[in-house]
């Protein structure tokens, strides 16, 4: 156990040691599974605290995590900040610090954007392999920010859609994204446009009120609601979180975080760890939404991930 300094891991590595989201998905996988298997899963995490940063309308989260079976300590530090004309910087930022868990020291500090937009899009991947209908032709996702193309780049690899629309606040945005992926997608208009007859669904908005209502979802479609992760902001409307199965990454953050979850009054079915255990059923034949709020551990294997291969290559 040396007492070397830590090494910083800057975002361009980081895309470079990580370039695909699928390369996460074992781990997360593990991951999820272990962490919804309570203390005998051996994944340590505490409801990230969240701190407001009030007169800029932001805030910063805290998000650490222990898991045993990677024996990999971590926390990252995360600041998001409500949109502002004024402001260049992106709205989410953050760092994670990777720890020698058998002492205590500081192996590393990571870039953690790549790390958040990469976890993100897998552990919403793994989710729609379990819960999207059988076929999926058509995915539909409403953003165009950092979400929407992670989620594009994992989704398109790792799935078979015969289309792809894209829907933006600004359409502008959303014109640029498209024509910069390199794949064919379909801007559309308005979110009912982009949603009707949509097989997935990805919400990837910094929306704070409802932008996707029920009526206009396809029965059986599986949608991935990522955005909208304090306890009162809305992507999803009531219609559409009470008539559908309702799978949560963590149960106890999305009963204190989540705005759909918590003023819907929808009832959680299942953890999508007791989904990839087998101990809840999936039920892809009806309508379903995953909420993502994020948890720590996913960024714990990411940046065990990353750290590693840094390490092998040096
Ligand atoms: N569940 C998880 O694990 C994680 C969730 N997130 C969440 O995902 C969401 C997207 O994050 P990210 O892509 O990094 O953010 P970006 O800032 O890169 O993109 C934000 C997107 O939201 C749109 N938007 C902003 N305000 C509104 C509004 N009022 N109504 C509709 N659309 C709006 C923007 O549109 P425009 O171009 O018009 O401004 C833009 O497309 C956020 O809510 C974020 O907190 C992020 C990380 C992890
Ligand atoms: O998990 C995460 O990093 C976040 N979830 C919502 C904002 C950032």
């Amino acid at each position: 156990m040396s007492s070397a300094p830590p090494v910083f891991i800057s975002a361009a590595d980081v895309e470079r040691l990580l370039p695909r989201a699928s390369l996460l998905l074992p781990g997360l996988e593990a991951a999820l599974s272990n962490f919804s298997a309570g203390p005998a899963g051996g994944v340590e995490q505490p409801l990230r605290a969240v701190l407001r940063v009030r007169p800029y309308r932001g805030f910063l989260g805290v998000m650490p995590a222990y898991s045993a079976a990677d024996d990999a300590l971590s926390t990252k530090l995360v600041t998001f900040y409500e949109p502002r004309g004024d402001s260049a910087a992106p709205s989410h930022q953050a760092t994670v610090l990777l720890f020698d868990p058998r002492c205590g020291a500081l192996r590393a500090v990571l870039d953690g954007a790549v790390i958040t937009a990469k976890r993100t899009a897998a552990v919403s991947a793994i989710a729609t392999k379990l819960l999207m209908p059988r076929p999926a032709a058509v995915l539909c996702i409403l953003g165009a920010g950092v979400q929407a193309r992670s989620h594009y780049e994992a989704f398109t690899e790792l799935f078979d859609f015969t289309e792809v629309r894209l829907w933006n606040r600004t359409e502008q945005r959303a014109l640029q994204l498209a024509s910069s992926v390199g794949g064919a997608v379909r801007v559309c208009g308005t979110v009912r446009d982009a949603v009707c007859g949509a097989d997935v669904i990805v919400t990837v908005t910094m929306a704070t009120a409802p932008i996707l209502f029920g009526e206009w979802v396809k029965p059986g479609a599986h949608i991935n609601a990522v955005g909208a992760s304090r306890p009162d902001w809305r992507e999803l409307d009531d219609a559409l979180m009470k008539s559908s199965v309702l799978v949560v990454d963590s149960r106890e953050a999305a009963l204190a975080e989540s705005g759909d979850v918590i003023l819907s009054g929808a009832e959680i079915f299942a953890e999508l760890g007791e989904l990839l255990k087998g101990t809840k059923p999936a039920q892809p034949e009806k309508t379903t939404v995953f909420k993502s709020l994020g948890m720590a551990v996913e960024d714990t294997v990411a940046a065990k991930f990353v750290y590693d291969a840094w390490s092998a290559g040096n």
